[in-house]
């Protein structure tokens, strides 16, 4: 069963200039998580901050952050980001070289771990992680830019991925080009947790960040509520069949 929409700003689209201030907005706006991209312009085709800037942020607020590490190699950064003040460190199948050993690695810090798949990565590999994550981040853009645009391919493997998930208690995560229209369609595909950026961020001010935050939410709940009645209907139906039987 999907949890509650969770809505992750992703802090890339930010003011880096005004980087504090925005931070104390997004949280008055109502922001559920802080996302952090961390690029390393090796990993990804851009850079943007690292653990000091993190942990310069930490203190003003007491929402989670959670940390997309876009970087590689990987593992030799872990601690260095759970020590600026991480919540959540998710890493990239892609990142290698040993996925199973940098989730250990996370959650042996006292944090929550994530593992994140590039659009064109199959989620087979998430089997194998899935007693070892808290957090699935399906990125449905390639990583590396805020702005793009949300790719369609990528909506039934977030499905597939939920039906893997079951009822664990581990977070399905998207990434990318979510606006209030994509939030219908990944909530709807069973997403619980929408990092937006652009989405966010357009606004001027803290009132305009709560509203564009809220009207991602309203989409995506909605969206929540009606597939689980889906779900519901269907089961409903499917016990009446095998009685008839
Ligand atoms: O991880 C990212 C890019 O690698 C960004 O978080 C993501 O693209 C969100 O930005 P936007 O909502 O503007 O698409």
């Amino acid at each position: 069963m999907t949890k509650e929409i969770l809505i992750a700003p992703s802090i890339l689209a930010a003011d880096f200039a005004r980087l504090g201030e925005e931070i104390t907005a997004i949280d008055a706006a109502g922001a559920d998580w802080i996302h952090c991209d961390v690029m390393d312009g090796h990993f990804v085709p851009n850079i943007s901050f690292g653990a000091d800037v993190i942990k310069a942020i930490r203190p003003m607020t007491k929402k989670v952050f959670d940390v997309h590490l876009m970087i590689a190699p990987v593992d030799p950064y872990i601690e260095a980001f759970a020590k600026a003040g991480a919540d959540v460190i998710t890493v990239h199948v892609e990142a290698g070289p040993h996925l199973d050993r940098s989730l250990q690695a996370i959650r042996a810090l006292g944090k929550k771990a994530g593992v994140s798949l590039c659009p064109a990565t199959p989620e087979a590999v998430v089997e194998y992680v899935l007693d070892r994550i808290d957090l699935v981040l399906v990125m449905t853009v390639n990583p590396g830019f805020g702005g793009q645009s949300f790719l369609e391919s990528q909506i039934e493997k977030i499905g597939r991925i939920r039906t893997m998930i079951g009822d664990r208690p581990i977070r399905l995560e998207v990434d990318g080009g979510i606006t209030g229209d994509t939030a219908v369609t990944v909530a709807a595909a069973g997403a619980d947790t929408l990092v937006a950026g652009s989405a966010v961020f357009r606004g001027k001010n803290c009132a305009e960040y709560a509203a564009n935050i809220a009207a991602i939410r309203l989409a995506a709940e909605a969206a929540r509520v009606t597939r689980l009645q889906d779900i519901s209907a269907q089961a409903l139906r499917t016990r009446e069949t095998s009685r008839i039987r």
